[in-house]
């Protein structure tokens, strides 16, 4: 694979650390070397950053929150994240610009796609935060929305787990491991590696989903290459 523009969904949880919450120094650090490291060999790159290291909606719920209160909660904490991962990325060398989905101007862009798209061909890496900028969404859904309107080839999830497994694998030793299959399968096997809207959006506009763990330094790297461990997810 030697893509032109790749959309990476990053979870939020996977710039978490040892700690398993929040953000953890020497992890966006390791990250962000690798994504600018992407940049840099000619790739454009573009992200989507999850919120799981801070707030899911579903937390809110138990808490007593409505589901817009909560998701709104979720949404602000993605917005943390993509500021964390400019700052990192352009530490690392990178140019980058952060946009939410939420207009919050005092602290970033707001994404409009033909800026987004004047960013990619000038070769900053674009972080998306505030996922699709609505309640009831997640950001799978808005990481497909996103290479969909910015004419990605691949969306490339970046996550736990080194692929898809016939279920949870954290939850089932026993899940088997696919290296390929269809939008289709994962849809009706109702693989949660993705919620069912981000796997329907990504059939439609013809996606090619990747998905790998970025635990390991040179991930991204090895996946753009077209080699690593990773479940190819084809139309
Ligand atoms: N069939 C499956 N195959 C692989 N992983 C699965 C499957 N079903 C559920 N999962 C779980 O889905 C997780 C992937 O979602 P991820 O952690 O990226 O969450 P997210 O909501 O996208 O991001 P965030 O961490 O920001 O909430 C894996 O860590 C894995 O435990
Ligand atoms: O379009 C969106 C995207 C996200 N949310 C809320 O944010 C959290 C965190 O996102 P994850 O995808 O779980 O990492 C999510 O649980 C939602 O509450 C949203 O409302 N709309």
């Amino acid at each position: 694979m030697r893509p032109k523009r790749v959309l990476v969904k990053l979870s939020g949880e996977a710039l978490a650390g040892p700690q398993g919450t929040g953000l953890d120094g020497g992890t966006l650090v390791a990250l962000a070397a690798d994504i600018a490291h992407a940049s840099r060999e000619g790739v454009e790159v573009g992200i989507v950053v999850g919120g799981g290291n801070f707030f899911r909606g579903v937390q809110g719920l138990n808490k007593g929150l409505d589901r817009t209160t909560a998701d709104s909660i979720g949404m602000l904490g993605t917005v943390m994240n993509a500021l964390a991962l400019e700052h990192a990325i352009e530490a690392a060398g990178a140019p980058a610009r952060a946009m939410s989905a939420v207009p919050m101007p005092s602290l970033c862009e707001s994404y409009a796609r033909k800026r987004a798209l004047d960013h990619l061909s000038n070769g900053k890496v674009v972080i998306l935060g505030g996922g699709t900028g609505n309640p009831y969404f997640t950001t799978d859904t808005g990481a497909a929305l996103r290479a969909a309107e910015l004419d990605c080839s691949h969306l490339l999830k970046a996550t736990q787990v080194d692929g898809v497994y016939s279920a949870d694998p954290k939850k089932d030793p026993s899940a088997t491991r696919y290296d390929t299959l269809t939008h289709e399968e994962a849809i009706r096997r109702d693989l949660k590696v993705m919620d069912t809207a981000a796997f329907a959006l990504a059939r439609d506009a013809l996606l090619t989903i990747v998905v790998f763990s970025i635990a390991e330094t040179g991930a991204l790297a090895a996946v753009l290459r077209g080699e690593g461990r990773a479940t190819y997810v084809t139309p």
